[in-house]
């Protein structure tokens, strides 16, 4: 029998990326061959980002095909971006595992695909190869996405994800509560947005449903009563291939290691990690609130301020404050943030709450300071602040800003709260446990991984 060979295919996006290369990583460990499938746009951007010295070091093939928009078109428009994927990419995926079959090296035996991809399931099963659909995050969220032909029966939402009766629902007892007014989807101003979302989502979770296998990136112990409401998923995570020696590829923006030199210079447990994701965009006044906020603090600080993240142009800076902090502040554009999560110089993480950041606090034992934008972010909160108690909110004032006093007074509480750490510690402790040799996600992973290198 041949060498078994995954192709991966993500959605085009930072925190769909990031998780799939680091079970391309693993499963490459598992001596896989893996071909990763990026859209062109993303690939260019994957390849720039990546250190000079690592360009061909990669035991990963990195491949593309066309997401359909043009080169200048804006891939944060996500509406179009949907349209465009699911429109072209078929075509040039199954063109793609056909060229692959037919070059009489190792054949594609395996395909894992994004959830949000459930284009390349079908493509597997029209070309009859055992597919992987892989849920990047947390599997309360995916559970409420099988229930929408239930929450439409119940008029809870009408049939566009609109919402009829305001509720609030919870699927089970240890899960988080969810106002039926703030579901993931109604995050969008505009409700066109919303509507292509929410029947993104469905249209997808219907596609993979009966996929050969359905993985998920996070682990039975942390959320065990979401599990039997999700026939067949298998929590394999958290996938944390950066953390370790592994060059992780797949970031957007060039990685700046300064940051790691700079944390060993600070006192054990005393800076504050503030970073957002590869998403959210903070309106200016809000930025300048945070910054003030920061410097309020009075504690040392690391901020991942992407070049994008102040009303998504360069940021400026209220007067004179990078003066004011210099001795006590970093700010980079783009950080190894498993690795700084894991820096014992790390107190707490001011986070948006992707889910991929919630994994990597949590596995690195850090309490959370929660600042969500949207999606899944604000379920993930509940999950951080409600469910585990490991973290606390971040409130907005009447005029929806989270202001400077409170970015003071919540970074004091939680790094006071004694609780929360040792709850922080418990959960790491937990998350260690799940990966390592005998834990519930190595278990799983290694089950898929038997079968797929048997076909
Ligand atoms: O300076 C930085 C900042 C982030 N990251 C990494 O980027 C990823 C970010 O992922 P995530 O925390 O999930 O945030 P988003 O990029 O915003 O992810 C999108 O995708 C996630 C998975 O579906 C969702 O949970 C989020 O809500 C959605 O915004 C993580 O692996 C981080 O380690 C870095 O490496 N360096």
């Amino acid at each position: 029998m041949g060498r078994p060979h995954a192709l991966a295919i993500p959605f085009p996006a930072q925190g769909h990326v990031i998780p799939l290369m680091e079970l391309s990583h693993c499963l490459a460990e598992h001596g896989f061959k893996i071909t990763f499938v990026n859209t062109d746009f993303i690939h260019e951007r994957v390849m720039k980002a990546l250190p000079d010295d690592s360009k061909n070091k990669n035991q990963i093939h990195l491949v593309s095909i066309p997401d359909g928009m043009g080169p200048e078109e804006d891939r944060n428009q996500l509406g179009k971006l949907f349209e465009c994927v699911s429109r072209t990419m078929p075509s040039y995926l199954e063109e793609l595992i056909e060229e692959v079959n037919e070059s009489g090296k190792d054949k594609i035996t395996c395909i894992i695909a994004d959830e949000h991809m459930g284009l390349a399931v079908k493509v597997a099963k029209k070309l009859g190869i055992p597919q992987a659909a892989f849920w990047p995050t947390n599997a309360c969220l995916r559970a409420l996405i099988i229930r929408i032909p239930e929450l439409i029966e119940a008029g809870v939402i009408d049939a566009n994800g609109m919402t009829r009766k305001q509720e609030m629902i919870q699927l089970s007892s240890t899960l988080p509560v969810m106002d039926t007014t703030q579901l993931p989807w109604h995050c969008f101003d505009d409700p066109m947005l919303q509507q292509t979302v929410f029947h993104n989502l469905f249209t997808n979770n219907q596609a993979v449903k009966d996929a050969d296998w359905l993985l998920c990136n996070s682990f039975y112990e942390i959320e065990p009563s979401a599990y039997p409401l999700n026939p067949n998923l298998l929590p394999i995570g958290p996938l944390l291939a950066g953390s370790r020696q592994r060059q992780l590829v797949g970031n957007f923006w060039q990685e700046d290691s300064t940051c790691l030199n700079w944390l060993n210079q600070q006192p054990a447990c005393s800076v504050i990690y503030v970073s957002f994701g590869s998403f959210t965009v903070l309106e200016e006044s809000q930025f300048h609130e945070l910054a003030l906020g920061l410097e309020l603090t009075g504690h040392r600080f690391l901020w991942v301020v992407r070049p994008d993240l102040s009303a998504g142009q360069a940021a400026t800076y209220p007067d004179g404050f990078q003066a004011r902090v210099a001795d006590r502040g970093k700010i980079v554009s783009w950080a190894p943030q498993q690795k700084v999560l894991a820096h014992p110089s790390i107190a707490c993480f001011m986070t948006h709450c992707g889910w991929n950041s919630t994994m990597e606090g949590l596995s690195m034992g850090v309490p959370f300071l929660c600042w969500p934008y949207f999606a899944d972010q604000f379920l993930n909160q509940s999950y951080i602040s409600d469910v585990w108690k490991v973290g606390l909110r971040l409130n907005s004032d009447d005029n929806g800003i989270i202001s400077r006093e409170e970015v003071k007074n919540k970074v004091e509480e939680v790094l006071g709260d004694e609780k929360i750490r040792e709850r922080a510690l418990t959960l790491k402790e937990m998350a260690d446990k799940s990966v390592s040799q005998g834990g519930s996600s190595t278990k799983n992973l290694n089950d898929f991984v038997e079968v797929m290198k048997g076909k």
